[in-house]
Formats: C-alpha cells, structure tokens, sequence
C-alpha cells in the first residue's frame, strides 16, 4: 500500500524568478496489489511523484507513507534497507553497457543483498526465462532488439521480489505489437508477485488494458483517481480529453 498525502514540491528557477509548483497537495492511496496507471500531459508531475515514492526526491510538504514506513522522513540508512521493497524501471535508466545481461539483472540482488552467487546465478535465469530470453545471459545490451532490452529492465526490476515496482514509460520508442507484449508481461509479473505497481506510460491505448486504477495528473494535480472503467467513461473534460486522445478539448 502506499499513501501519498498532501504532497507538495516547488522548484526555484537557477536564474531566479518564482518557484515553479510542479506538485500542488496531491493525495492518494494506491491500495496493495494494484496495478496503477499514472497518466497526464507532459510535464505535470508524473516522473517527480514516482522519485518521491522511492524517497529519492523530497516533498516540501506532506509525507509518503510505504507499507506503513513514512520515507520522507526516513534515514539515507533506512532508504538503503527500503530500496529492497522497490523493483524500479526508470525512463533514462537504460541497462549498463559494459556489462553483459546477465549482470546486469544481477545487479539489484548484487548491491542490495548478500546472496550468494549460486542463488544470484538460480535467480537471474529464472527471471531470464519468465521474460522468455533463457540463454540471453552472457549477451551484451549493445547487441539486443528495443524489445528484449525492455524485457531486461523489466527482468532486473523484478529480481529481488519487491512487493512495490514503479515504471516509468516501460514500452517507449517499441511498435505497438511489442509494446503491447511488455505491457501484457508486465502485468503477468504483477499478477504472479501480487505487487503494488505504479505506471507511468503515455500509450494510453495499451496502458489501460493492464490497469486497476488510473490517475491523472495536470499541472502538478492530481485530477482524477478512479478505476480503469471510470476513467474510460469520465465526463471531467480534461481526463475525458486526455483518455480519448481528442482534439476538441480544455487541453
Ligand atoms: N530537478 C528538477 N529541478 C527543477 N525542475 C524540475 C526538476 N525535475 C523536474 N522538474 C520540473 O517539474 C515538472 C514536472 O516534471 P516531471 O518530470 O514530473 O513531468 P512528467 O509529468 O513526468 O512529464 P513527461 O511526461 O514529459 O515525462 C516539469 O516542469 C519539470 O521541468
């Protein structure tokens, strides 16, 4: 479960100027086991909310509660201990070059935990075969499709279990048939771990097949939070606007 509440954050500009609201009180509870689709127009907060669930970002106001732990508070300690809750696969966060696939699914369990490396070896196959890349593990990402690089992310995002995974646009830059195939194994991998999952995606057409429950975000608000059927059919211009991808509108 996570409990965002009253969740604000301003930025002030280097050159001055007034501070720029990028989160204006926004509340939400995403429940345990829920697929969360977090949808919005460029730039209205999307990205900043997810860092602030993983305590890498700070709200000036308002907390961020996680499984009963408040990480906006928590020690650089506590966040060290916390991060092994969170499976996370970030926008810019592509996979290590230097390293081959295998350890670089490794990664997480290698810098979080002290398994031994039998178990890292039993794990990481494992991941590679439920994102059907068995095999794949001494290949580097430099000679993978944009397909099978995202379904690496997705294998290390997942490695060590966490019952909270946070995605940040998963199936970027894929053809709809093969983003539509990592939204589906995305939502297998949910669906297996019972994990409380937060989405970013802009492809709202494959995203909403996968999703619980949507939210919109619009200049740093938190507009609608609903299920997947309430945002399809809300007459809120804006999410109306937004979810159908019209033309006409207050957008
Ligand atoms: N470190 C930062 N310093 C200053 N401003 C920032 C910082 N990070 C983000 N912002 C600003 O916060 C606002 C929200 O950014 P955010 O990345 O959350 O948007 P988003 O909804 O994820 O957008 P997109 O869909 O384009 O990725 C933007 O105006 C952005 O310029």
């Amino acid at each position: 479960m996570i409990s965002i509440e009253g969740v604000s954050k301003s930025f002030r500009p280097t050159g001055g100027g007034p501070p720029n609201q990028v989160l204006r009180s926004v509340s939400l509870d995403v429940p345990r086991g829920c697929l969360y689709g977090l949808i919005g127009p460029g730039a209205s907060g999307k990205s900043i909310l997810l860092k602030m669930i993983t305590g890498l970002m700070k709200p000036d106001h308002g907390r961020i509660v996680v499984d009963g732990e408040d990480v906006t508070t928590a020690s650089e300690l506590d966040l060290q201990r916390l991060r092994l809750k969170f499976g996370m696969l970030f926008q810019n966060n592509a996979l290590f070059d230097h390293l081959t696939v295998g350890d670089n699914i490794a990664f997480p369990l290698r810098r979080l935990t002290d398994l031994p490396e039998d178990e890292i070896k039993k794990r990481v196959d494992e991941r590679l075969a439920h994102v059907a890349l068995t095999g794949f593990d001494t290949r580097m990402p430099a000679g993978l499709s944009g397909g099978q690089k995202k379904r690496v992310g997705v294998a290390r995002a997942t490695i060590t279990q966490a019952s909270i995974v946070l995605y940040d646009e998963p199936a970027a830059g894929l053809d709809p048939v093969t983003s539509q195939k990592i939204f589906d194994l995305l939502r297998e991998e949910q669906q297996a771990s019972n994990a409380t999952v937060v989405m970013v995606s802009s492809d709202l057409d494959r995203l909403l097949t996968v999703t619980d429950r949507v939210g919109m975000m619009y200049r740093g608000e938190l507009i609608f939070d609903g299920t997947t059927a309430e945002a399809k059919s809300s007459t809120e211009p804006r999410v109306k606007q937004f979810v159908h991808g019209l033309t006409e509108g207050p957008l």
